[in-house]
């Protein structure tokens, strides 16, 4: 169970980590697209600058146009390169889909030549201010290059789209698979995983509040509910007795019969109490042949006539394989608003140590001890006249 839990974690934080990652690329794809269509649509309005740009140096000498179109060369040359070489670095790198391809490199449209040639006739016009490279400019930013690279720009712009679609059904693919994958996680191994958690909660709790051969509570858990019991007596003025029980001679049964038949009679017994007991009653075993019943809402006269129900039912029951005994039993009653659980247990105990000195197979209501007279104050002889 331990390693299909870390398999199913494993499985959650590589679909996690695929699910960032391919963010990441939605992110970097996006703001790459963004990027190149930047310089895709500045390059088709290079052309018409350089070309203008070249025509004010030419026509009016203008160092300051001739400098704007050097600029402009520089600018256009390096988006080109841009463009061609997939990015100045390689967290932009866009590579050339097949349609920009063509038309940078197809016999048809060659923008590439195209470029590098109006590249260096603007760098002719700027150096030697010639009048045909000058009419070459013109004529190619008019006929082809702003055409080209609106092309060149839209193809790139429908290119980037594509693939950002793309990444998003991906994106959508891999979150469906985590969350699916949760989900069966959830039914097939967290479920029972609480399930046996719960499970062996149970267990323990069990074993900390049981005793192990009878199924009764023990000790420990007998004084955590009768505790609880005695206070709400004491809230609700309500009645509560203690039987304290002990099966008489039992080592001699173990003696006679063996320890695994006196083990017989003990669970014998706490079958019987379980079966003759109120729901509300709390029966426990404190150990060895020693059980007691907590009895909430009982009297004294009450709890006796249950203990002498127990003990008359008992000293009847006759099991195959299990050996005849009789028990003796010690009852008290709650005697004052702030009795305690302890208190109450030491008189049924006291009541017990009666009755088995009585001649046990009997049941003793706890009595104090009388309180002796008093002595009586020897009186003054009377005087002697
Ligand atoms: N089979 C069995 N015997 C147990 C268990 N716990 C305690 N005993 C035995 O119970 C016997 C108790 O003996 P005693 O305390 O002398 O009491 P008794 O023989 O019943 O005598 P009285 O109580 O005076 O009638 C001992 O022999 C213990 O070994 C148990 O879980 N199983």
């Amino acid at each position: 169970m331990t390693s299909a839990y870390l398999l199913a974690l494993t499985l959650v934080a590589f679909l996690s980590v695929a699910a960032h990652l391919v963010l990441d690329s939605v992110i970097n794809e996006q703001l790459n697209s963004a990027n190149v269509l930047h310089v895709a649509g500045q390059q088709s309005m290079y052309p018409q600058r350089i070309t203008y740009s070249a025509m004010e140096y030419v026509e009016g000498g203008d160092p300051e146009a001739r400098e704007r179109l050097e600029d402009a060369i520089k600018s256009f040359r390096r988006n080109h390169t841009f463009l061609m070489t997939g990015g100045f670095n390689s967290d932009t790198f866009f590579e050339l889909s097949t349609s920009v391809r063509d038309v940078y490199y197809g016999t048809s449209q060659d923008f590439d030549r195209r470029t590098r040639q109006f590249i260096a006739a603007a760098e002719k016009v700027a150096s030697t201010k010639d009048p045909e490279a000058l009419l070459y400019l013109r004529t190619e930013a008019r006929k082809n290059m702003l055409n080209l690279a609106e092309t060149v720009a839209r193809d790139i712009a429908m290119e980037a789209n594509a693939r950002i679609e793309r990444l998003r059904a991906i994106q959508k693919c891999v979150v469906v698979i985590l969350l699916l994958t949760l989900a069966l996680e959830g039914v097939f191994i967290f479920r029972p995983l609480v399930r046996r958690i719960v499970l062996y909660a149970t267990r323990l709790y069990e074993h900390a509040t049981r005793d192990p051969l009878t199924g009764l509570l023990n000790r420990r858990a007998f004084f955590d509910f009768a505790t609880r019991v005695q206070s709400a007596s004491r809230r609700y003025n309500h009645a509560f007795s203690v039987i304290m029980l002990d099966i008489d001679h039992f080592k001699k049964i173990n003696d006679t019969f063996g320890h695994d038949k006196g083990d017989d009679a003990l669970r014998l017994l706490a079958r019987i109490l379980n079966e003759n007991l109120r729901e509300s009653d709390i029966v426990a075993r404190m150990g060895g042949e020693e059980f007691v019943i907590a009895l909430p809402n009982s009297d004294g006269r009450g709890a006796t006539i249950v203990a002498e129900s127990l003990r008359k039912r008992i000293e009847e029951t006759a099991e195959k394989d299990v050996p005849r005994f009789t028990i003796s039993v010690g009852v008290t009653e709650k005697i004052a608003v702030q009795d305690t659980v302890e208190r109450m247990l030491k008189r049924a105990d006291d009541a017990l140590y009666q009755a088995k000195r009585g001649g046990r197979n009997r049941v003793q209501m706890y009595e104090a001890a009388p309180v002796p007279p008093p002595t009586p104050v020897p009186s003054e002889p009377p005087a002697v006249t």
